[in-house]
């Protein structure tokens, strides 16, 4: 299993933990056949294992197609892992067999989320279950309340409301089941600046106030840095970089992690000595992923033995965690020295 982690001890303290991903794969078939006529296979989320506390925020990073998605659908029990498992909720029960309402979704496109015929108050309440009428009745408008709506909107249809406002009856569907976690799929992407920022604070307090755990998907860093309390760097369906937000800032150890937080110049404004890191080449397919380190074809200080021995996820303090034979080599501000050598490379700022 090329995917294989360090894992947590058994006897870890697992109090508050509301999602347990446990060495979760998910291929998917190709129409591709090989020579040998085999199917090919998309080795989209290839031996993940995290964990996660109530109250708190991971957000997952990573170029498209590295399988952050397909991630946050096995989180939320709509896509089942070919191997592994996911445990959600205070009891940690397997989200494929009866866990599911226990967490809930978001995602980018809040019309497309959303049924047209139904008015947006009967949607939130639609997410409610089996309540008698008179608390569904509270449950909404304190829904509404808490996402900020004016609880005369609710008689409006999808296509009556802007597209923060379809965004907040959104929240408000996923919030009302109390579940213990959310995904947050590109969530505020769709959003203007403005509105983004508000949607945001209105996660965080929400979170102070509920508890709820999130995972939040986004190919906007500074978002991500925003609203995390922990970020995973993902690359070809593996994580290669797990850390505390604030080592985000200043400690990145893995090469790619350390070049995709140097396209984000604006996080560190005023700073000196930060250089971009400068890629080689597209990433290599998902179907046939290289054997050694992943990263290794496109990684500025990759040598021979990178290339043929894939590295382990490997913990170098509490919470963080690196897959890298040379965790630390590749510094922020030592960038310039990688872009000099891959003078020429394609720019991993405009593919993310
Ligand atoms: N249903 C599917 N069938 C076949 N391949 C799939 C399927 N879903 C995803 N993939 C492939 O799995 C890989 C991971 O895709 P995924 O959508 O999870 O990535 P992502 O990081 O979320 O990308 P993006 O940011 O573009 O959404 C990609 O190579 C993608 O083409």
């Amino acid at each position: 299993m090329t995917g294989k982690q360090t894992l947590p001890e058994a006897s870890e303290d697992l109090r508050d933990v509301v999602l347990d991903v446990h060495d979760a794969v998910k291929y998917f078939r190709t129409r591709r056949t090989s020579l040998r006529g085999e199917r090919a296979q998309v080795h989209a989320v290839d031996g993940i294992s995290v964990r996660l506390r109530a109250g708190r925020t991971l957000g997952l990073v990573g170029e498209s197609g590295c399988g952050k998605s397909t991630l946050g659908r096995l989180i939320t029990g709509l896509d089942t892992p070919t191997s592994g498992s996911v445990q959600v909720g205070a009891e940690l029960r397997d989200v494929t067999a009866g866990a599911g309402g226990r967490v809930q979704a978001v995602f980018q496109d809040p019309a497309s989320a959303l049924d047209p015929r139904m008015n947006v108050r009967a949607s939130v309440a639609e997410a409610l279950g089996g309540v008698g009428k008179a608390e569904r009745e509270q449950r909404v408008d304190d829904a509404f309340a808490a996402v900020g709506l004016p609880r005369e909107l609710g008689s409006r249809y999808p296509h009556q409301l802007s597209g923060g406002q379809q965004q907040r009856v959104c929240i408000a569907r996923a919030l009302i089941a109390r579940p213990d976690l959310i995904l947050l799929d590109e969530a505020v992407s769709s959003l203007d600046a403005s509105l983004q920022a508000q949607v945001l604070d209105l996660l965080e307090r929400l979170q102070r106030e509920t508890g709820t755990a999130y995972v939040f998907i986004s190919h906007d860093l500074r978002a991500v840095r925003q609203v995390s309390h922990s970020m995973a760097v993902m690359y070809l369906g593996q994580i290669v970089e797990e850390a505390p937000a604030d080592a985000f800032d200043r400690g990145l150890l893995h090469p790619y992690a350390v070049a995709l937080r140097s396209t984000e110049p604006g996080i560190f404004q005023g700073e000196e000595g930060i250089e971009r890191v400068v890629l080689r080449g597209e990433p290599p397919s998902a179907v046939n992923p290289p054997p050694g380190c992943r990263f290794a074809p496109r990684c500025p200080i990759a040598d021979d033995g990178c290339v043929q021995v894939a590295p382990e996820l490997a913990e170098v303090s509490t919470g963080h965690r690196v897959r890298c034979h040379k965790p630390g080599e590749l510094t922020l501000t030592r960038a310039v020295h990688a872009d000099s050598a891959t003078s020429g490379a394609a720019d991993l700022g405009g593919e993310l």
